[in-house]
């Protein structure tokens, strides 16, 4: 391309221009990432949706529970839709090629099952106990009826909360020889809806042995957007559309096939969501005879399960994608204890996983459709409820709490808590909730009669209640912390006493298991996140402990009254995310910083974005681009307003919002920016400074040191409107005069790691003290 550049006067004399001007850095870089973020919002779905099928993978024991729990089964019919009209560019490679079918190991492990016609190629796993095989299936119409036996198909139409898909179904083909099984149950999982179309989620490969792998979220997030052609630190010659300030969301590490295209294989494969399974029976011990007689098959068309219900307060206020984000929030937490799967036949819990089908009622002879019920239920004895606590006004942490489903009272031990869906959440919005949502999913119906309480029941149901594992609030764990910190592990009498003397609720116990074992079942979801940092820091050299003398001060008293709306302290404290600001010369390697900032912030549990200004995707933003790329003109006063304004823009609505929802924001230029590139050009400091009052004041500046000249070798330099070294200069000058003492100078001309490691510890120092409640301040306001 051919660069030949004028000499303009734009206010700041002997500026040079570029007359053919290349399109805007940030228009190189961001548009991918743009796209990135919509998609990745639903991988978040996604990944949830593989995170209840592992779950319900490994707290499950009878065959029926490893069936559903190789399934990505729960979505409900609307979410399934969202997913698939937005994940298309993220077709996983097994789709790819001449069998579309095909599937193929992902690189986080998991696997499409989907091969060819008939059999899957998923691995089968067998369990322990021995008896019972499953094999997550293929997908496929090709199930014939058993040549023993006659396949029954039973609609099992509980209360829908999640779909299977709109007549998802289960088969159970029989199996030309059984008698050599013998002890064998071999279940093949497949799935399909009415909708012709696929249910959009792929079966990882599971093994018995090998735990589930993880997706991995900030590395590869970073990694894809260092690599981008968009991004900055990369080629700056790419697109020429404007970029925006980026929201980096969840990236989904396995793959995701859409529905779409499967459109062409309806032929051979059914796209409901289906569940074929393959009983191979034989002489099974305590089996009764008349059962091992019978070569009957029952088929079963399980249409939706129960999930337990979950509530989420949120500020009116708040943006439906973080609406989106506590959901997922919400769930992963309900779910990362694990699930099973419940049965009621006839509206009575099947609670005896060794009885057979036939015993408990499940037979080809059942007509009733309606008999079957599905659920997916904690497997833990008591329900889990999630709060996220201290902070009274709920503008904070998601509070979010999960209300045992209305289908427990005949739980046997090993069910959830006798709790009352009603008796959490619903009734109990506190006057500060800006709304309580309760999330899809149950559908409360009225009790069966046989399901009234009894005594007896009433009676445990109360015990359960008493027994209820209270979430740990944030300023819990931080004065758990101090108290291990100060008295060391193994002395929790003492722990106790010290941190939580007047919280009778918590026993010692209770806190060394927390900390032993990382109880997430009784720590919100922020809690844990400040549980995991809090003790990662314990074990780390450059040690961020909390200073022992606060820890009186944070000693916990519980309101016992509010436990239901969220564990409170007598703190006022209101955590929040840190507003971080990278600041410096063009080219001094702020974004590349940004970047990797937000991966490690991220990595450790903190949710984070990376905002950035100029914001050129706004229309103030588009001005702003323009006139940076030489495009267009502008007076120094009115190009300076625009940049004031396309920070107002986002002040309050966003940036606010963001901060007390406890994000934290790392900001590519700010202010400063505003003040020290007007400023250079002869404006008035004061003047540069007067539209800026008001906005809020960063927590952190980090200042990139770099001299101009360094700047100057550094790739793509001089592409825009400033990026000319005896400008830049006094640039720096301007930002020397604009140091205070919330600046910390970062010599950027070091390696990249080095810059990165600084960064990091300052960051996270903000951080923590954010979360302490740090209260927000404004710029440049007396
Ligand atoms: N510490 C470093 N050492 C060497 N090169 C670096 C370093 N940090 C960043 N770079 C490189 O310098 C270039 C500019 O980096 P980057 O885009 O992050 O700077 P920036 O401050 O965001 O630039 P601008 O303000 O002009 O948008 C990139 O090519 C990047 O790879
Ligand atoms: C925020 C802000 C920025 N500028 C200048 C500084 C840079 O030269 C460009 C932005 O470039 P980037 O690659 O997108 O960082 O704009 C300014 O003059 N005033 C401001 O408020």
């Amino acid at each position: 391309m051919v660069s030949h550049k004028c000499v303009e006067e734009v206010g700041y004399k002997s500026y040079l221009l570029p007359a053919n001007a290349r399109a805007p850095r940030s228009a190189r870089k961001r548009r991918s990432i743009e796209k990135t973020i919509s998609e990745d919002d639903n991988m978040c779905a996604i990944d949830l949706l593989a995170t209840v099928a592992g779950h319900l993978s490994f707290e499950s024991g009878s065959s029926i529970d490893k069936l559903i729990e190789d399934h990505r089964v729960v979505t409900q019919k609307s979410v399934k839709e969202e997913f698939l009209e937005e994940e298309k560019p993220l077709m996983p490679e097994a789709l790819s090629g001449e069998n579309p079918y095909q599937g193929s190991l992902s690189p986080s492990g998991f696997s499409s099952v989907i091969n060819g016609k008939v059999e899957n190629e998923a691995d089968g796993f067998s369990y322990s106990g021995g008896s019972d095989a499953c094999q997550v299936g293929s997908f496929s119409q090709d199930i014939k009826p058993g040549i023993d036996g006659d396949a029954v198909v039973l609609d099992a139409r509980p209360n829908v909360v999640v779909s299977l898909g709109s007549s998802s179904r289960t088969e159970v083909p029989s199996i030309g020889n059984c008698a050599s099984h013998g002890i064998r149950d071999d279940v093949n999982l497949f799935s399909r809806d009415d909708d012709e179309n696929f249910s959009g989620y792929i079966h990882p490969r599971v093994t018995k042995n090998s735990p589930r792998t993880v997706p991995r979220i900030g590395d590869r997030r970073i990694r894809k957007i260092l690599a981008s052609r968009h991004w900055k630190g990369g080629s700056r010659h790419a697109d020429t559309k404007p970029w925006r300030n980026y929201y980096l969301h969840h990236q989904r590490s396995y793959p995701i096939k859409k529905r779409k295209n499967f459109d062409h294989i309806s032929d051979s494969i059914t796209d409901d969501y289906r569940l074929r399974t393959k009983m191979h029976r034989g002489s099974r011990k305590g089996q009764g005879a008349s059962f091992v007689a019978s070569n009957s098959h029952v088929k079963l068309r399980i249409k939706s399960f129960r999930v337990p219900e979950l509530f989420i307060e949120i500020p009116e206020t708040a943006t439906v994608g973080s609406l989106k984000r506590m959901v997922m929030e919400a769930v992963s937490t309900l779910l990362s204890d694990g699930h099973r799967v419940g049965l009621m036949v006839h509206g009575k819990k099947v609670r005896d996983d060794n009885k057979t089908l036939h015993q408990t009622g499940i037979s080809q002879d059942n007509t009733h459709l309606d008999s079957l019920d599905f659920s997916l239920e904690p497997s833990s004895e008591l329900p889990q409820l999630l709060t996220s606590s201290g902070h009274a006004s709920g503008e904070l942490l998601p509070v979010c709490q999960a209300a045992n489903m209305d289908n427990v009272l005949e739980s046997d031990h090993h069910d959830s808590a006798l709790f009352p869906s009603d008796s959490l959440g619903k009734n109990n919005v506190t006057e500060d909730s800006k709304a309580m949502i309760p999330v899809a999913l149950t559908e409360l119906a009225s009790r069966p009669p046989c399901l009234k309480l009894k005594r007896s029941e009433q009676q445990q149901q109360q015990a359960a209640q008493r027994r209820i594992r209270r979430p740990f609030s944030v300023a819990e764990v931080e004065a758990l912390v101090q108290a291990v910190e100060k008295l060391g592990t193994g002395r929790w009498r003492d722990v106790k006493l010290c941190a939580f003397e007047d919280a009778d609720h918590r026993t010692y116990v209770d806190l060394k298991v927390l900390v032993n074992k990382g109880m997430k079942r009784i720590c919100s979801f922020s809690s844990v996140q400040l549980f995991s940092r809090s003790f990662r820091a314990l074990a780390s050299p450059r040690s961020l402990n909390y200073p022992v003398q606060s820890l009186k001060r944070s000693s916990v008293r519980m309101e016992s009254s509010n436990f239901s709306s969220g564990v409170r302290t007598e703190s006022s404290v209101k955590p929040r995310g840190a507003l971080i600001v990278l600041e410096g010369l063009d080219r001094s390697g702020k974004s590349t910083q940004c970047a990797k900032l937000l991966s490690f912030l991220e990595g450790l549990g903190h949710p984070t974005e990376l905002w950035r200004f100029p914001d050129r995707e706004t229309s103030v933003g588009q001005m702003i681009s323009s006139y940076l790329s030489n495009k267009s003109q502008l007076d120094d006063h009115t190009i300076h307003l625009l940049f004031s304004a396309n920070r107002w823009e986002k002040r309050l609505s966003l940036m606010e919002e963001k901060l007390k929802t406890g994000t934290t924001l790392i900001v590519d230029r700010y202010s400063y920016s505003g003040v020290a590139f007007s400023s250079a050009k002869g404006l008035d400091i004061d003047w540069c400074k007067a539209p800026e009052i008001g906005l809020l004041a960063p927590d952190s500046v980090l200042y990139l040191d770099i001299s101009p000249e360094r700047a100057a070798e550094r790739g793509g330099y001089g592409d825009e409107r400033y990026e000319r070294v005896e400008f830049q200069k006094k640039v720096a000058d301007i930002y020397q005069t604009l140091r205070d003492s919330s600046w910390k100078i970062i010599n950027a001309g070091e390696a990249m790691e080095e810059v990165e490691k600084k960064i990091q510890e300052v960051a996270l120092d903000k951080v923590k003290e954010c979360t302490k409640g740090k209260p927000l301040s404004l710029l440049w306001s007396s």
